[in-house]
């Protein structure tokens, strides 16, 4: 992954009786993200192709990187940016073999071990969390706070590990700066911004500040 500012802010869909997972991308790129993960924990293969296709249109058009959560060869088929793994998808290694080097491959971290096995396996970045509580995530593991994302960076500097890392999980405008002081190289957000009364302004917050 060359760009590294892309990676500052990713922005998750999620469910919400509000918007569509279409227009919730569009308010997060409108508002200046540039990195957006599509996630759609309910819903069938199906409906998740129809949508991925709309948001990847729009993705190209705002020249932002699209990703989409847990589905491998979906990703494949579209010619996504790439994917994102957790404990129960696919395992890193082999959608790295089934997707080649040219896609992103993220994986999702809770301690320092998961860091050095998604390392191993060849991960691009780690979406690390939750930093707090979220209802967006059901069995969410336990919660890192700045001190969890502190400890894993020194592990991570002490053992060589480069990679990039994404906290993840109940982050709110005011969490931002201490989290990235902690040396954590970008945050991803999803209820903060759709909770938000202009999702817009709210992402041009961050995204300025
Ligand atoms: C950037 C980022 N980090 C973590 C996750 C969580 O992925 P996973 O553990 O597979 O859980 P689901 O999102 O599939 O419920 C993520 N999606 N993105
Ligand atoms: C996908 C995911 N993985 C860990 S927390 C989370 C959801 C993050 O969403 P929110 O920003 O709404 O807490
Ligand atoms: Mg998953």
């Amino acid at each position: 992954m060359e760009d590294n500012t892309a990676m500052e802010l990713q922005f998750i869909t999620h469910y919400t009786g509000r918007y569509t997972y279409f227009d919730s991308a569009r308010m997060a790129l409108e508002g200046g993200c540039r990195w957006i993960q599509l996630r759609m924990k309910e819903a069938t293969e199906e409906e998740v192709e129809k949508e991925a296709i709309r948001v990847q249109d729009l993705c190209r058009q705002y020249g932002a990187t699209f990703i989409i959560d847990d589905h491998v060869a979906l990703a494949k088929k579209l010619h996504a940016d790439g994917v994102h793994l957790g404990k129960k998808d696919m395992p890193i290694a082999e959608a790295r073999k089934l997707l080649g080097k040219d896609f992103i491959i993220g994986g999702t971290a809770n301690t320092f071990e998961d860091v050095q096995m998604h390392y191993a396996a060849g991960a691009d970045y780690i979406g690390c969390g939750p930093f707090r509580f979220t209802t967006t995530k059901k069995n969410l593991s336990p919660v890192l706070g700045l001190e969890g994302y502190r400890n894993i960076v020194s592990r991570m500097k002490e053992t060589g590990i480069n990679l990039p890392i994404v906290a993840i999980g109940g982050i709110a405008f005011e969490d931002i700066p201490a989290i990235m002081q902690t040396g954590v190289s970008g945050i991803a957000l999803s209820g903060s911004i759709l909770r938000a009364d202009d999702p817009i302004a709210e992402t041009r917050r961050i995204i300025n500040s």
